[in-house]
């Protein structure tokens, strides 16, 4: 077995490469980042590090990497692999396709297509396989667009391991190795899947899989998303502790109450069920064995305020449901907030709000109209974290 992994980041190579090389897979690494390329080639492995179970930690070696402007390359290496996977960030997704369609031209050139070949997003994203499929399709000549359809799924991963980037000590002696979550399970599209099912550790192929991701990121992130801005305006380091911060937890029992009652509505899901899996999220932050920080899981707020992301995605999934989105009003007002002087994306979001105002972001960064009931919701909130004094 032979897969492409595009992305050579923490999800990259401290899940899916980990789990296609306990597969026995020949791996090949795929990044825009030249320097991360170049040090993987060099370096020629790099660990994996199991947080709270040290015996399971494991060296990654054999793969090979190349850099993403290395069209041909990819495309000889394509014409040899099984399937791909993007761990790239979803909103990379877009620029991706326009290497992937340039690349899937050439690899037509090189070699019949025998058997169909598969490419698994696996990115907190909303709908990221129709995005990237898209993204290659409407690239493609006419002439090859046929081939595309007869042989190419794209289909997407629920991404529930959290990789985290080491200490400086542990850089300094390996700069490639992940800190990564003891969890093993990789769910995937079945449906969208062409042709027979692969061996691979952890991969569960799932049938109606319809909502399993939007599930997961309005659960899952939507409630790290609470967590990390309050724990920011809270003065947390560690995600575990801002979880259990009982002011925060009164917050974050308040998102997962409201998000499960829409989420279970829209996808016909047993409320018993979704609050289950509400509960498994509210336990993986808590876990003190996960080492991570509020500021990476704050970071990049733009992308957290969007229109579909984890905080107003689900506030617009709870209005839609009928209820008021109390919590994750409150959540999105203290992203408001995230003044993080180290992020680039909030001193530019706090640039924008103390020149244009708080409609402004609103407007422009959540698509959220100044008269929506739902900006006068979070501008109440804003007020409320002001009398709490956790804003000034
Ligand atoms: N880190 C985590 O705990 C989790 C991450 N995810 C998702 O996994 C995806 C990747 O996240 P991380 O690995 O944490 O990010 P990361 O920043 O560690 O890695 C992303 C990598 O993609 C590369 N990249 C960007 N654009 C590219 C392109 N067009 N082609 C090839 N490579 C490109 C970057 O250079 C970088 O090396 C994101 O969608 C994230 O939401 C999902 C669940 C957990
Ligand atoms: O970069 P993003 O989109 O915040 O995704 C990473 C997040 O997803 C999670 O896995 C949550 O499910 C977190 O551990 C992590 O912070």
């Amino acid at each position: 077995m032979k897969a492409l992994i595009f992305g050579g980041g923490k999800i990259a190579r401290g899940f899916i490469g980990h789990l296609l090389h306990l597969s026995g897979a020949t791996i090949v690494f795929v990044d825009v980042n030249a320097a991360l390329i170049e040090a993987m080639r060099r370096r020629g492995k790099y660990r994996v590090h199991i947080m709270g179970a040290a015996h399971k930690s494991i060296d990654i070696s054999g793969f090979r990497g190349y850099e993403l402007s290395d069209v041909q390359a990819i495309a000889g290496e394509w014409a040899e692999a099984d399937m791909a996977f993007t761990a790239v960030g979803g909103k990379n997704l877009s620029a991706l396709g326009q290497v992937l369609a340039a690349a899937f031209c050439k690899r037509c050139d090189l070699a019949p297509w025998v058997r169909p070949f598969n490419i698994v997003t696996c990115e907190n994203w909303k709908e990221p396989a129709c995005l990237l499929a898209e993204a290659i399709r409407s690239r493609l000549p006419s002439e090859y667009e046929g081939l595309f359809d007869r042989w190419v799924g794209v289909t997407e991963a629920v991404v529930m391991r959290s990789a985290v980037e080491p200490t400086e000590d542990m850089l300094a002696d390996d700069p490639l190795c992940v800190n990564v979550q003891d969890f093993w399970d990789l769910p995937v599209d079945r449906d969208r899947w062409k042709g027979g099912l692969p061996a691979i550790e952890g991969v569960r192929f799932i049938e109606q899989f319809a909502g399993f991701l939007e599930r997961k990121f309005y659960t899952y992130n939507a409630a790290n998303g609470t967590v990390s801005y309050l724990g920011y305006l809270r003065k947390h380091r560690y995600i575990c502790e801002a979880a259990s911060d009982p002011e925060i937890m009164e917050v974050l029992d308040c998102v997962y109450e409201e998000t499960s009652r829409a989420l279970a509505l829209k996808h016909n899901v047993q409320l018993q069920e979704q609050l289950r899996f509400a509960d498994s999220s509210k336990k993986k932050l808590q876990d003190s064995n996960i080492i991570d920080y509020v500021e990476r899981n704050a970071r990049d707020p733009i992308r957290k305020l969007g229109p579909h992301d984890r905080l107003v995605g689900s506030a617009r999934l709870v209005q839609a449901s009928g209820a008021a989105p109390e919590g994750l009003a409150v959540a999105i007002a203290a992203a408001l907030f995230y003044d993080e002087p180290t992020d680039s994306g909030a001193i530019e979001l706090k640039a924008l709000r103390e020149s244009a105002g708080i409609d402004a972001i609103l407007r422009d960064v959540c698509s959220i109209a100044e008269d929506d009931p739902l900006a006068l919701l979070i501008k109440n909130k804003v007020e409320w974290l002001r009398t709490k004094r956790w804003i000034q």
